[in-house]
């Protein structure tokens, strides 16, 4: 009786090992899947806009449908695979009862166990089966914790390429604000093999603004991702008054040093005034609302019935471009930043909101290193220095005058569209 437990034991313990190996990655695939399916939804609901607008409704719906689908198979041959465990461990276990019920009639009829010993030994025996139900009913949680949980510990390994924190900083005193990229190459780790910037080289002084212009996808956006450190450069360097930023702490840079407007400003769904004073948390409400009013944007504010309490809802959707732009223009001056980077700032307003817009930029360029991106050439035409960007490479630098004079690349660009007459 005593090999029939001792062969027992081991036996469920070895098939629950293998089991759960194998539940385990069933478990896993089954919470990819519902990922996938949740990401799915999450884009099909936070673009509704662009659902309805290109009536992709039903498309949506069945490309969830499909994911969803796929999660409730693999979520269900996850639960037939505990459910077959747990039957099997029960039967298991209660036929190790029998056998010791069948092997202790025997004994006890053939007078070689008393039933005094038998009893005993089947409670001994009983608390083992017991115990070990009790493992096969918590076998089903175990699995999805412990795939939830190796889940979990991979995004909490990840090591970020460029680091949050460490790192030297610059003393106020010290702090230009002179950028200079030397002999910087570039291509995005995601597709190495293309390079987007090659032996780049340009310096940006300080308290000047310089505009980079080139027709699109020639690696506008890409100085300034350089410039606040999103990617490190494959060669050469990037400096920040004589620094290369690679040394310098990169949470001081992007709290202190830069200020990036972009064209979609990203708002949170919450009041105005938090919206502001995320810039800098431990402004007072009068600085947030001093900003506002730098940035053309106190009047409009005011307006709304709750004004700076105003929500603005997710992501900033019940705003208008203009108005969101200006609250991101009050954000990013109440950080009061020695580098501004405007990433085509007003490209996405009409006419009369890029006015007010541009009126707010330029109060808010004063006295820093400004880079713009600009599709709309008028709005940079009084930048200190223009570059030309071609794949990668400076094709042409100099002041508007001097590059209209010249009539080349960008000549050619403001001629498109139509801002100097083609005579
Ligand atoms: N995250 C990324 N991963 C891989 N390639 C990228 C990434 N972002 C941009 N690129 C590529 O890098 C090149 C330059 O892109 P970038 O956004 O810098 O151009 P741009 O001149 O700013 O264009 P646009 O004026 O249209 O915004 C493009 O070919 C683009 O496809």
């Amino acid at each position: 009786m005593t090999f029939v437990t001792l062969l027992c034991v081991p036996t469920v313990i070895a098939v629950g090992t293998v089991f759960g190996a194998v539940l385990r990655t069933t478990s896993r695939k089954a919470q990819a899947q519902v990922e996938k399916t949740t990401a799915v939804a999450d884009e099909a609901v936070s673009n509704i806009r662009t659902v309805r607008a290109f009536a992709m409704e039903d498309q949506e719906q069945e490309l969830f449908d499909t994911e969803a689908e796929l999660a409730m198979i693999l979520n269900e041959n996850l639960g037939f695979g505990i459910g077959w465990f747990q039957a099997g461990t029960n039967m298991f276990l209660n036929g190790m009862v029998l056998i010791t019920l069948y092997m202790g009639g025997y004994l006890l009829s053939t007078d070689k166990l008393s039933p005094g010993q038998l009893m005993a030994y089947l409670m001994a025996s009983q608390t083992i089966q017991r115990s070990l139900g009790q493992l096969s009913l918590l076998f089903g949680s175990v699995v999805r914790g412990v795939a939830s949980g190796s889940r979990i510990f991979e995004y909490m390994n990840l090591q970020p390429t460029v680091s949050l924190k460490g790192g030297k900083t610059i003393s106020e005193f010290d702090l230009k604000g002179e950028i200079e990229f030397e002999n910087v190459t570039f291509a995005y780790p995601s597709r190495r093999q293309q390079c987007i910037l090659k032996n780049f080289n340009l310096k940006i002084p300080s308290g000047k603004t310089l505009a980079i212009v080139g027709a699109s996808g020639n690696g506008k956006s890409t100085v300034v991702a350089l410039i606040e450190r999103f990617y490190d450069v494959n060669c050469g360097v990037i400096t920040i008054d004589g620094h290369d930023i690679r040394s310098l702490d990169p949470s001081w840079l992007r709290k202190r040093v830069l200020g990036l407007i972009s064209q979609e400003p990203v708002l949170f769904g919450t009041s105005i005034m938090e919206n502001i004073r995320y810039g800098h948390p431990a402004s007072t409400d009068e600085e947030v609302e001093e900003a506002a009013k730098l940035a053309n944007a106190h009047d409009f504010i005011s307006s709304f019935p709750q004004g700076y309490d105003t929500m603005v809802g997710e992501r900033g959707v019940t705003l208008s471009g203009g108005q969101k732009q200006r609250i991101a223009i009050a954000r990013a001056l109440l950080k009061n930043p020695t580098v501004l980077l405007l990433d085509e700032a007003t490209s996405a307003l009409d006419t009369e909101s890029e006015k007010v817009v541009q009126h707010a930029l330029d109060v808010a360029k004063q006295g820093r290193t400004v880079v713009v991106i600009a599709h709309r050439l008028s709005t940079i035409q009084n930048a200190d220095i223009i570059v030309v960007l071609n794949k990668g490479v400076i094709v042409e630098m100099g002041t508007h005058e001097e590059l209209t004079q010249k009539r080349g690349y960008y000549w050619s660009l403001t001629y498109q569209q139509q801002e100097i007459p083609a005579g």
